[in-house]
């Protein structure tokens, strides 16, 4: 957490690795490590879909010497070190990864981070979290029970809050910004909780382990769509646009990323992934529309 002078914070990822390491062939999702870059692509993939669930995160170059050793108190004061290299190191306090081979470098003392906007204090605007129906097992030999059940869904559509309202079609809209950036880590959501139960949202937190893999599209991640087969119209009107149109995704995203100050965010293959993930989740529309007695029951008009 990076506290501003003006009072302001921000939720900051440092950067471990550079842009072109990817996932480690025998690390899981949940091994794998989280990118700062990812959760900066995240928020602009989540804009360019219109979702708008992402908070709002920018990347920036800071000065471990200056920004974070000069304020550092007590326990955290005690982590710095100086690498081999030469690099300024620290690692904080925490539960698991806080010691010195997880240890965060600059070069030498110059660091890449990305910083989301700080949602309210949960005293003032207090969020729910909530289970992912389709989490993970995040476990290397267990299963969880949607990965062998494939009519998974039919339980979930019985269970509130998904049982009416706009919820399952949240979690569809979830599946398809995960997929499309490669996100296997959504164990927990979190919404607001002023807007009640059936006109909430989730807010699409925690992005870091996206664009892990360029080349491979783990269609896992599509779960919910695959076997719930619905999907918001407006969201697939907008998948529609960025496949047929000019402005293809990966151009909407470079563009968008090109804002950023720590440009490039995505590598090339990363965004050439982007176009071809959407001609799978349309692919996989078309399948459920061929299965389905009326469009309708599969491309649902909330009205969202
Ligand atoms: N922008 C934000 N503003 C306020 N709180 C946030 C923000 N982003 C995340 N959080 C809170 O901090 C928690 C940890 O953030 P996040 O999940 O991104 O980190 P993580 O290291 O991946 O944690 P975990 O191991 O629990 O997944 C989240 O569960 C959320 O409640
Ligand atoms: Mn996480």
């Amino acid at each position: 957490m990076i506290d501003y002078a003006s009072g302001g914070q921000a939720m900051m990822k440092p950067m471990r690795f550079p842009r072109d390491r990817e996932t480690l062939p025998d690390h899981f999702y949940f091994t794998d490590f989280e990118r700062h870059n990812a959760e900066i692509a995240a928020f602009h993939l989540d804009r360019a879909l219109g979702f708008r669930r992402t908070p709002p995160v920018v990347g920036r170059l800071l000065n471990i010497t200056t920004e974070i050793y000069a304020f550092a108190k007590g326990e955290l004061l005690k982590t710095f070190f100086v690498s081999p290299a030469g690099n300024l190191c620290f690692h904080g306090k925490c539960s698991y990864y806080c010691d010195t081979s997880h240890a965060i470098c600059g070069h030498p003392d110059m660091l890449e981070g990305s910083f989301a906007v700080f949602l309210p204090p949960k005293n003032v605007v207090p969020r729910k979290p909530w289970r992912h129906p389709w989490r993970r097992s995040y476990h290397k030999r267990k299963k969880a029970q949607w990965e062998w059940d494939d009519s998974y869904c039919e339980v979930v559509k019985e269970t509130p809050p998904y049982d009416m309202g706009r919820r399952l079609l949240d979690l569809v809209d979830m599946a398809i910004f995960d997929f499309l950036m490669g996100n296997m880590d959504r164990h927990h959501y979190e919404t607001f909780l002023v807007f009640g139960t059936n006109d909430t949202f989730p807010i699409h937190l925690d992005n870091g382990r996206a664009f892990g893999k360029a080349n491979h599209d783990e269609v896992s991640i599509l779960a919910p769509l695959v076997q719930c087969c619905q999907v918001r119209q407006s969201t697939l009107i907008t998948l529609l646009r960025f496949h047929q149109g000019e402005n293809k995704l990966s151009k909407v995203m470079w563009k968008s990323l090109n804002e950023d100050p720590l440009k490039p965010i995505l590598l090339e293959p990363h965004l050439l992934a982007l176009d071809r993930r959407i001609g799978i989740i349309l692919r996989t529309v078309r399948e459920c529309v061929q299965e389905a007695s009326r469009t309708e029951l599969v491309i649902v008009d909330d009205g969202v």
